[in-house]
Formats: structure tokens, sequence, C-alpha cells
């Protein structure tokens, strides 16, 4: 059975309409308008247990209103979802100790007078975890996340991302066998969010969690997803391995090499400093060229590398995928 079964899944958000100006304004109080906004439209999935897929889209793509339909905050309009063969909006209390939903935007709610410790025990009641479990979980999770010298902090004063790791370390102690990661590294430094992405890689390792994640951030995703499903305007555009996107969107690789000669006969040069070279080559004559140049000329270092995934998301979102 998979872990997640999405299937032709729609959701359609009424959002109030009102013209600008007083006479509007006042007009508005009367009688309101109202437009429907398509946020899915008919979007199918299935995730295996123990899988990290990447959720990947434009702003406004959806993919915040799928994971609210998937952990059970929202009813959605039409379809059909399973989360551990369970419907999430039912709500249903085995359920949601089964899942977690955390927000990179809003990582820890409740009462922010409150320390961290006081908070996670607070959990530890609300989510029923036996004493002994707790223990050994807040012991794991202390060592991944670094959370000794937080646990007596209150709420309110943690930085954005002492939150995200405490936000994590609510959500994941009572041990959920499903995460949902709504841009778990959003406005964190290049250290932060690379500890939050070990974090998340270790506990999948040692758990067997199966990971549906968003993120702007293709570091994210390039690290964490082999899977990537990504949206736009309501549907699925691409359901596949990462490589696979970048082979199909970008017909060229990199060969990047180090040489005192010139290299420009063996194709593109799109960068070029002190005897380094990065040549671009059409993906299917990278082994040929390589042999060659490795005949002609002299080279110190060589390496194939793919576009970078920045170039290639942002080439799918501008131009779609053909
Ligand atoms: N409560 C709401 N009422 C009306 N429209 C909404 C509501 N929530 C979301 N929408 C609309 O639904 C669409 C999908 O929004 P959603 O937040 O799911 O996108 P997203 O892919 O998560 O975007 P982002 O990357 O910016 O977070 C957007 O057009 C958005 O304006």
């Amino acid at each position: 059975m998979s872990a997640v079964e999405v299937e032709n899944l729609s959701m359609s958000y009424r959002a109030p309409v009102r013209k600008g100006g007083l006479r509007a304004a006042l007009g508005s109080l009367v009688k309101r308008e109202y437009k429907t906004v398509q946020a899915l439209d008919q979007i199918s999935f299935t995730i295996a247990p123990g899988q990290v897929s990447g959720f990947i889209g434009p702003n406004g793509a959806g993919k915040t209103t799928t994971m609210k339909i998937l952990s059970g905050i929202l009813h959605p309009t039409g379809g059909d979802v399973r989360v551990l063969g369970t419907i999430p909006w039912q709500r249903r209390s085995t359920f949601l100790k089964r899942i977690a939903f955390v927000r990179g935007s809003q990582p820890v709610g409740g009462s922010q007078e409150l320390t961290v410790m006081d908070s996670l025990e607070y959990q530890r009641l609300l989510y029923d975890v036996p004493r002994p479990t707790f223990r050994r979980t807040l012991a794991d999770l202390e060592a991944l996340l670094d959370l000794e010298p937080l646990l007596e902090r209150q709420l309110r004063a943690l930085s954005l991302g002492e939150r995200m790791r405490v936000g994590l370390a609510m959500a994941l102690i009572y041990r959920p066998e499903v995460l949902f990661l709504d841009e778990p590294t959003i406005g964190l430094d290049v250290s932060a969010a690379s500890q939050i992405r070990e974090f998340v890689s270790e506990y999948v390792e040692q758990t067997g969690a199966t990971v549906l994640l968003t993120s702007h951030y293709m570091a994210d995703v390039a690290s964490l997803c082999p899977r990537l499903i990504l949206i736009d305007h309501g549907n699925v555009q691409y359901d596949g391995p990462l490589a696979e996107l970048s082979a199909r969107l970008s017909p060229y690789k990199l060969i990047r090499i180090s040489t005192q000669g010139d290299p420009t006969a063996f194709g593109e040069v799109i960068e070029k400093a002190d005897g380094q070279w990065v040549l671009r080559v059409p993906r299917d004559e990278v082994a040929a060229t390589t042999g060659r140049l490795l005949q002609a000329m002299e080279i110190m270092d060589l390496a194939v590398e793919e576009p970078p995934l920045e170039k290639v998301i942002d080439q799918a979102y501008r131009e779609g995928l053909r």
C-alpha cells in the first residue's frame, strides 16, 4: 500500500472580491462579490512508504493547499486522498498521531511564553507519548538538532533558525511516519539550512519516514529528494527522478576542465578564468568530446556536470515542460 495516494484531487477557494475606493468598500458591506480560485485541478500521485519526494512549483502553484489537504486541515472540493490508508480530513486522532505538518513560515504555534521543554512536554501529553519513549526520542532529537542549549528558553525568544529546529522537534517527538514539510529552510542562513537538511535525512534514515517536501531552494531538493513532483497552475507537470528532469529540459551538460591549452574548439565556452574552463556540450556528445579533449591537450582536472538545477527549474517555471 502507498503511504500517500492522491487521485484527481481538486480544490477551489471562494475568495471575496473588492474593488478599490470608498464607494466600493461601502458597497461590499451590503453585497459581497466572490470569485472562484481553482487552486488544484485534478492532481494525482502516489508516494511509497519511506520515499522522500520534492514537491515544487512557482508561487501560487498549489503546494501548500495540497499539504493542508493531506494533513487534514482542509477539506478538498473533489477527488480522493488516502494517507496511511485514512481520509485525512476526518481528522481521526489515531491518524493525526502518525503524521506531522511543519511549515517553515510558522514552525512553532502555541503559547510563546512557554519554554521549549514545556512545549515538548505539552506535545507528549497531547500525542499520548509514553514517558520512556519520549525520553529516548528527545535524546535523539537533542543530538540531531543541537537542542540542549534551547530547552529552557522561551519560544518567543528564539531566532528563526532556532524556531525551525524546535518546530521540527515538536513535530517529531511523537515519531510520525509521514512528514509534510512546507519550506522548512525558508529564511535560514546557509549553515542553518544545511543543518535542517542533514537532520531530515538522518530522521528518514533512522525511522524510514515518508516525506513530502516543498522548497524554493534547489539545494534542499537536490540533496534530499530523489523524486520530484512539479506542479503549476494546480496541475502536475512532471513526476519523476530529478536527473531526468534536467535531461529533459537541458540538452546540454557542462565539462569543467583545468588546462593551460585552449579548448575553445571543443564546445561553447561559458566560463574561463586562470586556466579553468567550463564548456557547454550536447549531452550525447559528452563522452566523445571528453575523449578528444584528453587526447588533444594536457588536462590537469576534468569533471562532467549537470547544468545548475536553479537554471533548469527556472526554465521549467517560465517556459513549461516540453
Ligand atoms: N484561503 C484562500 N482563499 C483564496 N485563495 C487561496 C487561499 N489559499 C490559497 N489560495 C490561492 O490558491 C492558489 C494556490 O495557493 P497555495 O498557497 O497552495 O500555493 P503555493 O504553491 O503553496 O504557493 P507559494 O509557493 O507562494 O507558497 C493561489 O492562487 C492562492 O492565491
